[in-house]
């Protein structure tokens, strides 16, 4: 079981020292903020909220090296090392790499414009990390509704949670490759999406041309990338989703209206999100005597 104030005892600065660390990073790039989210709910998507994500492995067998999380910034990661390492100062031994990320998330939305919230802690890092484990754990960005709707439903997410962390495409950047079958072959009777607003389609097209170098990426949010906003809701009901994941959203009769929701009831939005990170936070979790305290993130003890 999480809580709240789970280092008050042994560690009553951490979400202080947490935050410093992560204001300095995002101070130096704003990549901070998307990858550290990110990261975090690939993390907790396989194994749990439990740092498997940030295992390092020579030998490229770990969950990072899965072709799903090949695209993760490296900076997510690096927020999670400097922070653990201002938090090993003050108290070694004591907070675990998942509660440092958890945090970390917490504090990259709040700082880009998002809500705040308490975040509840007490997990322990897991001894494991197989980048076997990573395929169809992970939604994909062409996945139908109802799979969506299942992958979250397996994590103990709702309907309304999974629209709500969606919402966290309203930052951050998605490379051309990812939604090009969108613009170039859909399918047999539609080249260009359908469900894709026909200006959107062209300015992606412009953006994205056929077999572009498969580095470039565009914001995902084009009015605000870099706020954390519901604005990403009103371009789905504009049909400028970037991926049909996310376009899927407005399609479906059942979670249509939870988008037309958030996209003009800021609070909504915002309170929805952060009950759905709370939840995000406890999928999986080890407690007690389970796992270990990761002395370095990237390696077990
Ligand atoms: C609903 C299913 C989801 C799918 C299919 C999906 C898929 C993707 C894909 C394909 C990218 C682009 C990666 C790239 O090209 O570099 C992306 C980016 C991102 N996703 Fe998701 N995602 C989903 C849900 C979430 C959730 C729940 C969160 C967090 C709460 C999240 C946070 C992000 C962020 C912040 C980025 C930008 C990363 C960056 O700029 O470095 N996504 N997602
Ligand atoms: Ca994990
Ligand atoms: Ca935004």
């Amino acid at each position: 079981q999480l809580r709240q104030n789970f280092y008050r005892v042994q560690c009553p600065n951490v979400e202080l020292i947490v935050r410093q660390a992560v204001m300095k990073k995002m101070s130096q790039t704003f990549v901070t903020v998307p990858a550290t989210l990110r990261l975090f709910f690939h993390d907790c998507f396989v194994e749990g909220c439990d740092g498997s994500i940030l295992i390092q492995s020579t030998k490229g067998d770990t969950e990072k090296d899965a072709s799903d999380n090949l695209s993760l910034a490296g900076d997510g990661f690096d927020t999670v090392i400097k922070a653990k390492q201002a938090v090993e100062a003050a108290c070694p031994g004591v907070v675990s790499c998942a509660d440092i990320l958890a945090i970390a998330a917490r504090d990259v939305v709040l700082m880009s414009g998002g809500p705040n919230f308490s975040v509840e802690l007490g997990r322990r890092d897991g001894l494991v990390s197989h980048r076997w484990r990573v395929p169809g754990n992970l939604p994909t960005p062409e996945l139908s509704f109802n799979l969506l709707s299942w992958i979250f439903r397996k994590n103990n997410l709702s309907v309304t949670d999974m629209i709500a962390l969606s919402g966290a495409h309203t930052i951050g950047f998605a490379h051309c490759n990812r939604f090009a079958k969108r613009l170039y072959s859909f399918n047999a009777t539609h080249k260009v999406d359908p469900s894709l607003n026909p200006t959107y389609a062209r300015q992606l097209m412009q953006a994205c041309p056929r077999n572009v170098d498969p580095r470039v990426a565009i914001s995902m949010d084009p009015q605000t990338p870099n706020v954390f906003d519901n604005a990403y809701y009103r371009e789905l009901v504009n049909g400028r989703g970037i991926f049909s994941s996310d376009q899927v959203l407005f399609g479906n009769p059942i979670s249509k209206p939870i988008v037309n929701n958030f996209a003009f009831n800021p609070q909504s939005f915002t309170s929805a999100f952060s009950q759905a990170m709370i939840r995000l936070g406890r999928v999986g979790v080890k407690t007690g005597k389970n796992g270990e305290i990761r002395r370095d993130c990237s390696r077990f003890n």
